[in-house]
């Protein structure tokens, strides 16, 4: 079996109760479809420091809060993920796609509308019930 990519990710809110969405660049895998923010965590790195990294790579947050969320396991034909989502309310700066990504404030209740991964429907549930 292929090894397991831990991604951590990070389910941003506003004080507007938007979340933020980054759309994945054409060339990486799941492409074109919408995301919540983050990435791999490194060796040596623990979730919460790859997620205040990546999020500031990819849209400039600087991350001064986050709990844990959920946790999914998902297999892709391609690709096995384990996506360690965290919840994100404090975080200073104003957000910014840092590559070359579109990236959106969408109302809680909006997200549903957005084309995601397979392995975020249950985040998108849990957040529609929960948040
Ligand atoms: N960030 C993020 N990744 C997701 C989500 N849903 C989902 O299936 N994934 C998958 C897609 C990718 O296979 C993996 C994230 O890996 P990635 O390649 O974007 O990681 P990265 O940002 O560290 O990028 P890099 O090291 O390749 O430059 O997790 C999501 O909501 N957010
Ligand atoms: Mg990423």
């Amino acid at each position: 079996m292929q090894k397991r990519i831990h991604v951590a990710v990070g389910v941003i809110i506003n004080q507007d109760r938007q979340i933020l969405l980054a759309k994945r660049l054409g060339h990486l895998h799941q492409g074109g479809k919408w995301e919540f923010p983050g990435g791999k965590v490194e060796t040596n790195e623990t979730v919460t420091e790859a997620l205040i990294r990546e999020l500031k790579e990819e849209v400039n947050l600087d991350v001064s809060h986050s709990t844990p969320f959920m946790d999914i396991i998902h297999d892709y034909p391609d690709k096995h993920v384990r996506l360690d989502i965290h919840l994100i309310t404090e975080f200073s700066n104003q957000a910014k796609g840092m590559e070359q990504q579109q990236i959106e404030w969408v109302p809680i209740h909006s997200i549903a509308e957005y084309d995601f991964p397979e392995a975020n429907k249950p985040i998108v549930e849990k957040i529609l019930a929960e948040l």
